[in-house]
């Protein structure tokens, strides 16, 4: 496991300072959000100081999952049990959120990133611009080739579009170039990523990213550009009934 304990920022003053960029990750069920996550901590914990909060809806299996990986000391990956609604928790009412970033900031300070992975849903989710500075999006190849060019504000305006899995693509007939091709246009040229954990180039592509994302906050040059609100969606209960309705942001029990 990395050791955490030298921040990239030793030396700065004690007391509060800046606090960390804050970088959401959005995406369907399964696209690999979580593995996402781990694989910037694999690459960036040795030189900065990184933290991570999960969302779910009942559960912290995303949580455990991370720090089962053994990429980030466990104490500075927190879950937030959303209940009935994940999408509320990103996007309407941040405040467990955001509690959630400001207490891992405190307790770990000076932290560099705090990484953000909203629960799995379907193509709708976006974070409020309120509670990260700069968020991604992640599809994979097995969702189809087809699923970049169909939008969504996640697609069309993140700051970054990751098409996961590359390694898959000869399997589930996707030709990867296409589709990139495709969310680029979607995207009217915004940063897409083509990943694959099996593809170090594309890995680094993605560190790069963050990087670069870290010097633009630092440096004042970031501005939390908002991707729009989620479409209209329900939510089923357990029992199958519907419980929420989104509809422009609101929130409505049935
Ligand atoms: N082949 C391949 N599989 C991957 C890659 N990245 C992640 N996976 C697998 O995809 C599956 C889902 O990954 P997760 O990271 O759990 O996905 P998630 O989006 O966090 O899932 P939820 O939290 O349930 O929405 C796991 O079995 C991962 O091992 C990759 O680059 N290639």
């Amino acid at each position: 496991m990395p050791d955490l304990h030298l921040p990239s920022t030793a030396g700065s003053p004690p007391g509060p300072g800046p606090r960390a960029l804050r970088l959401g990750v959005a995406g369907p069920v399964g696209t690999g959000k979580s593995s996402l996550i781990a694989m910037v901590c694999r690459e960036l914990g040795h030189e900065l100081s990184l933290a991570v909060i999960t969302n779910d809806i009942y559960t912290d299996e995303d949580a455990r999952f991370l720090r089962s990986a053994g990429v980030l000391d466990p104490e500075r990956i927190r879950a937030v049990e959303t209940g009935a609604c994940p999408h509320t928790a990103i996007r309407d009412d941040i405040s467990q959120n955001l509690l959630a970033v400001e207490d891992l900031e405190r307790d770990f300070a000076p932290v560099d990133v705090v990484l953000v992975e909203s629960g799995g849903d379907n193509l709708t989710a976006t974070f409020s611009p309120a509670l990260v500075d700069a968020q991604f999006f992640v599809l994979d190849v097995a969702g189809g080739g087809d699923v970049a060019r169909k939008g969504g504000p996640g697609i069309a305006r993140a700051d970054v579009l990751v098409v996961n899995k590359t390694d898959l693509a000869p399997h589930v007939g996707v030709d990867v170039a296409q589709m990139v091709h495709d969310a680029e246009h979607a995207r009217d040229g915004r940063t897409v990523i083509a990943l694959s954990r099996t593809d170090p180039a594309s890995v680094a592509q993605l560190r790069g990213w963050v990087l670069a994302t870290l010097e633009r906050f630092r440096s004042g040059g970031l501005v939390p550009a908002d991707p729009g609100p989620m479409a209209p969606h329900v939510h089923a209960g357990a029992d199958g009934a519907v419980q929420h309705l989104h509809a422009g942001g609101l929130l409505h029990s049935h």
